[in-house]
C-alpha cells in the first residue's frame, strides 16, 4: 500500500497513464476524462430527440467534477456513454487515457462506476456482492477480502452483517455501489446522482469518502441537482442544457459575478421566475 494515501482506502495509480497515442490523447494529457463530439440521438425523425449534441468536455486529473443541468439535460445520457453502456452515435471518450469503445477493457479496468437505477445481486449480502465483483475483476483473494472489510467498514455498513442486498435501504444500496465501484482502486469515478434520495448520516459519509479519495489524487465526476453541495464539494462543474455544455471550468470561472452557483445555474439555463400574475388562485377559498 502507498503510505502517502490516506489509511482506510484501497491504494491505487492516483496519475493516469496516457497509453493512447492519438493527437486527441496527446493534447489531454493531464485529463482524467476526455469527452470529444459526443451524440446521442433517440428515436427517428421526426419524432427524433438530440438527447447529447456532439460535446466536448475535459476532466483535469485530481478534480472534484459536478456535471449539473435540468431534468432531461442529457446527464445520464453523457454518463451512459462515458461508462461504456450506450453506444454513442458519434464521437469519443477516454478515460484515463484509455478509448472506452476502441479499448474497452483497459477504460473499464480504471473507472469505478455508480450508474442510474442500481441493479445489483440482490440474494447476495454486501460482503459477498464485494466478494463476487472483485473476483469477476481478476483481484487476488485476499486483497478483496481485505479491501471490502475495509470499505464496509469506512461506509458504515457492517452492521448489515449478512443482509441481502435485496433488503437495504437506498443509503445502503448506493454506499454499497460505491464500495463496488472503489473496490479495485481506479484513478476515476463516474457517479450518477451519488446523493440524491439519500439521508443526511449517508450523505455525509459518502461525501467524506470521496473527498479523501480525491485528496488522494483519484478523480470524481458525479451528476446532481443539488447545487449547493455541488458548490461546497466541486473544484470544477460542466451545466448541461438541452443537451450542451453551457459552461465548464472551475467553479468559481462558472459561478462568475453571480451571489452563488445557484444564481449562475439559473441564468445559464434560463430558469425563470414565476410571474406575479401566476398562480393567483393558489391559498384563496378552495374551489
Ligand atoms: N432511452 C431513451 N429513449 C428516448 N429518449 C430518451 C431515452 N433516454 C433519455 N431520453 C431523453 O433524452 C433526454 C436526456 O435525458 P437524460 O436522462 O440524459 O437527462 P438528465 O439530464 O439525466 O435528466 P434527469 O436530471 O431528469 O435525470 C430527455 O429528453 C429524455 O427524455
Amino acid at each position: 500500500m502507498d503510505d502517502a494515501r490516506p489509511s482506510g482506502l484501497p491504494s491505487g495509480p492516483p496519475v493516469p497513464a496516457y497509453p493512447d497515442g492519438s493527437q486527441l490523447g496527446r493534447q489531454h494529457a493531464g485529463s482524467a476524462l476526455v469527452i470529444s463530439g459526443l451524440r446521442k440521438v433517440f428515436g427517428a425523425p421526426p419524432r427524433e430527440k438530440v438527447a447529447v449534441d456532439s460535446i466536448d468536455l475535459a476532466v483535469p486529473a485530481g478534480s472534484f467534477f459536478g456535471l449539473v443541468g435540468p431534468n432531461g439535460a442529457g446527464k445520464t445520457t453523457t454518463l451512459s456513454m462515458v461508462t461504456g453502456l450506450l453506444r454513442p452515435d458519434a464521437g469519443r471518450v477516454l478515460v484515463a487515457g484509455h478509448d472506452v469503445w476502441a479499448d474497452p477493457v483497459g477504460a473499464k479496468a480504471r473507472m469505478g462506476v455508480l450508474p442510474d437505477g442500481l441493479r445489483l445481486f440482490e440474494r447476495l449480502s454486501g460482503p459477498e456482492l464485494l466478494s463476487y465483483l472483485g473476483r469477476l475483476r481478476g483481484m487476488p483473494a485476499d486483497v478483496v477480502r481485505q479491501r471490502s472489510d475495509e470499505l464496509i467498514q469506512v461506509l458504515d455498513l457492517a452492521e448489515a452483517g449478512g443482509r441481502l442486498v435485496a433488503d437495504y435501504s437506498t443509503g445502503m444500496r448506493k454506499k454499497i455501489t460505491l464500495a463496488a465501484a472503489m473496490l479495485h482502486s481506479p484513478p476515476v469515478l463516474l457517479l450518477d446522482e451519488p446523493l440524491e434520495a439519500v439521508d443526511p448520516v449517508s450523505a455525509r459519509i459518502i461525501r467524506s469518502v470521496l473527498s479523501r479519495y480525491t485528496r488522494a489524487g483519484g478523480t470524481v465526476i458525479f451528476s446532481s441537482h443539488v447545487m449547493a453541495l455541488v458548490q461546497e464539494l466541486c473544484s470544477h462543474v460542466a451545466v448541461m442544457a438541452q443537451g450542451r455544455i453551457v459552461a465548464a471550468g472551475p467553479i468559481d470561472e462558472v459561478r462568475g459575478s453571480a451571489a452563488s452557483l445557484d444564481d449562475a445555474f439559473m441564468d445559464l439555463v434560463g430558469a425563470g421566475e414565476v410571474g406575479e400574475g401566476g398562480l393567483s388562485w393558489l391559498g384563496s377559498s378552495p374551489a
